[in-house]
């Protein structure tokens, strides 16, 4: 499946100099959004994964159809003050610009096997955190799936020790 010619480059969004990939022509093709679900899927089941980890957005159009896929849970990431019960959370780095990511406290138990998932790996700030926030609640974590990887931003050393898995590299 050619997953790139379903992915739109849009220069100078959300700012100058940022070259946007936007993932919604992929999305909206409802064959090519299968295959690229199912492929992380089956690595998803290659890691052991007893529940499936996405920040919002976008890590929400990934995650939980992976976790639909493989038949486990979904515990969604959100930006800071979103969620409704206790949280614990971490401050992070973007592309462009810095925020806080949150999840709530009870959500992972300990000794969980964990996939991380999102739809694009850039500098690897958002999954570092993900990571982190996974890490104090005393989950395993067992892989990160991406659609796509930046790779000159370098994200992967931000999840050294963590098996990665990307569809489209650029
Ligand atoms: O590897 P990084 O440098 O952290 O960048 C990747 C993250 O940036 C984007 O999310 P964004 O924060 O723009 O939020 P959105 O999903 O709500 O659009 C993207 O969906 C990833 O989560
Ligand atoms: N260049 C980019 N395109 C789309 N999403 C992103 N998130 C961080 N960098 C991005």
């Amino acid at each position: 499946m050619n997953f790139e010619s379903q992915i739109r480059d849009v220069p100078d969004f959300p700012q100058p100099g940022i070259l946007f990939k936007d993932i919604t022509p992929l999305l909206a093709d409802g064959p090519t959004y299968r295959a690229a679900i199912n492929e992380l899927a089956d690595f998803a089941r290659q890691c052991g994964a007893d529940v499936i980890v996405g920040p919002e957005a976008r890590g929400y159009v990934v995650g939980a159809p992976l976790a639909y896929a493989t038949g486990v849970g979904f515990v969604p990431v959100r930006k800071r003050g979103k969620l409704p019960w206790k949280t614990i959370g971490v401050e992070y780095a973007l592309e462009y610009g810095t925020d806080r990511l949150e999840m709530h406290a009870d959500a992972i138990l300990p000794g969980q096997r964990v996939l991380l998932a999102d739809d694009l790996l850039a500098t690897g700030g958002t999954m570092g955190a993900c990571a982190a926030l996974v890490q104090q609640l005393g989950g395993v974590l067992a892989g990160a799936a991406f659609l796509i990887e930046l790779s000159h931003l370098g994200g992967r050393a931000k999840l050294q020790g963590i098996e990665v898995k990307t569809l489209v590299q650029y």
